[in-house]
């Protein structure tokens, strides 16, 4: 369908509104251009510790960074919030836009039971109080994207507020690691809007509205936090409990899950500083170097005699640097007016919920509060419990997609100990995945591999260092089992008594000094000379075993 060339007052210079039923013409992926594989692996998991803060400027420690998240997560459902369009990522372009998502006059909105409830439960998770009635606005900004030119969503009085949500931080090393609660001032529902297109070689933005009108949650976080690592392991917390709830996929790379990060500076004990917004952040890793840089900037401009406006600015991730988006706009007049064809969204608990009422036109908190699955800290402590595991243990098995329930699977499978299983699983396999940028879906070893793996270590048959050897094998994938490749290379632990004694005797010999350092006193030499051993046999022998027959023969 043609469409009328509008112009907008917005940087691109002209703006054609064009329906397309192919996608050929649309930049599909992400705006940026990266591979969706790259930007999984970025957005996916912190795959360590974050250390994105940059050195200390002169000065900066008189200031104190102060920084505020909105989150927007896209909820899983069927269908849009306000009609029975579908909801499904890279359907083609505008195949999925009812006359209410395209605006028609004389549509009216039809609220989702399923994007009640998922907000319900995702404030429930959040420690929130739910409202037990909760208001519609209008939002009116004009955007190529919103056909209607305002957007509904709940300004005046939201679904959920005054929650909280804790996470992991860690300083450099997993082991560092501690908890901060940021308190979330509220949860919204609200639309979606469709996305534009921008098409540089006719110079044309197209738009698509496949997205338009899709649930939204709108987390929005009190300025609690302090820097871009902190901001990372709160949005990654997140995403963990919604993907826990089932509320989003909250996938990043997908744009189920984007933040717009505010950041201000100001000196300790004065009022917050004003606060720039830079949108639509669609990577953990992003996320974290946009505020550390912004943070830079404000701090810089401020000490140089510079001033820090209130304005939207975006990330360049190729530059590494935010840069404004929009003109420098003051604040924005969205003309929020309650939404007159949504009454309020009324709620029930069990002691409020009148007699005789279908259970199936009405929502009750306490049903949903009883269907809540397992949350992430709570797998956590129940891995702590259960396993005996150092706590950032548990955060690390959570933080990689799959990592958990590979290890539960390893565990099912083997005799070895848990502790074995988990410094298996965090030593050796991730590092191994990590080598070689890989998720845990795509790893050669599956879990029953290692696990037969692991039973051979438990009992005895080979040493650790050859069950290393074994693992090496193993990832690539040549359809071996571990006892095949044991049996091939003979790599079972010697259990001959006698030719033990001998490999010690001539590993004696064959290193006197080492044995006179040892007799002098030096009882770290011991370890050199297992070690000596246990090369001699080609990781055959068992170094408790070794260790026995050398004292005894140097009387030690
Ligand atoms: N001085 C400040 N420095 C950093 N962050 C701040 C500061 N003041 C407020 N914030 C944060 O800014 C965010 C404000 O979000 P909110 O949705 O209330 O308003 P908005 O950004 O004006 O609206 P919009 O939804 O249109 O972006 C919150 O996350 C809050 O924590
Ligand atoms: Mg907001
Ligand atoms: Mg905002």
């Amino acid at each position: 369908m043609a469409a009328p060339m509008l112009r907008w007052g917005f940087p691109r210079k002209r703006w054609a509104l064009t329906w397309v039923d192919g996608d050929s013409r649309h930049r599909r992926g992400t705006p940026t251009g990266l591979t969706s594989k790259w930007m999984r692996r970025q957005s996916s998991v912190t795959q360590q510790p974050l250390h994105t803060a940059q050195k200390p400027s002169e000065g900066e420690h008189k200031w104190k960074a102060v920084v505020g998240l909105e989150i927007h997560a896209q909820i899983s459902s069927n269908s849009k919030l306000f009609s029975g369009s579908q909801v499904r990522f890279a359907a083609p372009p505008n195949s999925l836009v009812s006359f209410f998502d395209a605006s028609l006059p004389g549509t009216l909105p039809v609220l989702n039971r399923r994007c009640v409830e998922a907000a319900v439960m995702t404030g429930l998770a959040l420690n929130c109080y739910i409202n037990k009635k909760s208001l519609f606005d209008r939002k009116h900004y004009f955007y190529a994207d919103l056909p209607a030119g305002y957007q509904i969503t709940q300004q005046r009085l939201p679904i959920a507020a005054n929650g909280s949500l804790t996470f992991g931080v860690c300083v450099k090393k997993w082991s560092s690691m501690t908890t901060k609660t940021v308190r979330i001032k509220q949860i919204q529902l609200e639309q979606d809007s469709g996305k534009s297109l921008h098409d540089d070689l006719r110079s044309q933005t197209l738009v698509d509205l496949n997205r338009a009108g899709v649930g939204l949650l709108e987390v929005v976080l009190e300025p609690d936090l302090s820097c871009g690592e902190e901001a990372a392991m709160a949005i990654r917390e997140l995403q963990l409990i919604l993907q826990a709830l089932g509320t989003s996929q909250a996938n990043m790379s997908e744009g189920q899950l984007r933040v717009d990060a505010n950041i201000s500076v100001h000196h300790p004990g004065e009022p917050l500083g004003i606060r720039t917004e830079v949108k639509n952040l669609n990577s953990i890793r992003f996320l974290a170097k946009a505020i550390d840089y912004e943070i830079q900037r404000q701090i810089s401009e401020l000490e140089n005699g510079g001033k820090i406006v209130n304005e939207t600015r975006s990330f360049d991730y190729k530059l590494g640097c935010t840069v404004p988006m929009r003109d420098k706009e003051g604040k924005q007049d969205y003309r929020f007016m309650p939404e007159p064809n949504l009454p309020p969204l009324v709620l029930y608990d069990t002691s409020s919920l009148p007699a005789g009422v279908d259970s199936q036109q009405v929502i009750n908190i306490d049903q949903i509060r009883d269907t809540l699955p397992e949350l992430p800290s709570v797998t956590r402590e129940r891995l702590v419990q259960q396993y005996g595991m150092l706590p950032e243990h548990s955060f690390m098995l959570l933080n990689e997609v799959g990592l958990l329930e590979f290890f539960q699977n390893v565990i099912k499978e083997t005799r070895a100990e848990p502790k074995k299983v988990t410094s298996w699983v965090l030593n050796i396999f991730l590092g191994y995945l990590k080598h070689q940028n890989l998720a845990v879906s795509e790893s050669p070893v599956t879990p029953s591999t290692l696990a037969e793996l692991l039973d051979l270590l438990h009992s005895k048959t080979i040493s650790s260092a050859a069950a290393k050897q074994v693992f090496e094998q193993l990832w690539k994938g040549e359809g071996k089992t571990a006892a095949q490749i044991v049996s091939e290379q003979r790599l079972e632990l010697m259990q001959d008594q006698e030719a033990l004694e001998r490999l010690c005797q001539s590993t004696m010999e064959g290193h006197p000094q080492v044995v006179m350092d040892l007799k002098k006193g030096n009882t770290r030499a011991i370890n050199k000379l297992i070690g000596l051993v246990r090369k001699a046999s080609l990781n055959r022998a068992d170094p408790t075993v070794i260790k026995e027959i050398l004292e005894k023969k140097l009387s030690l």
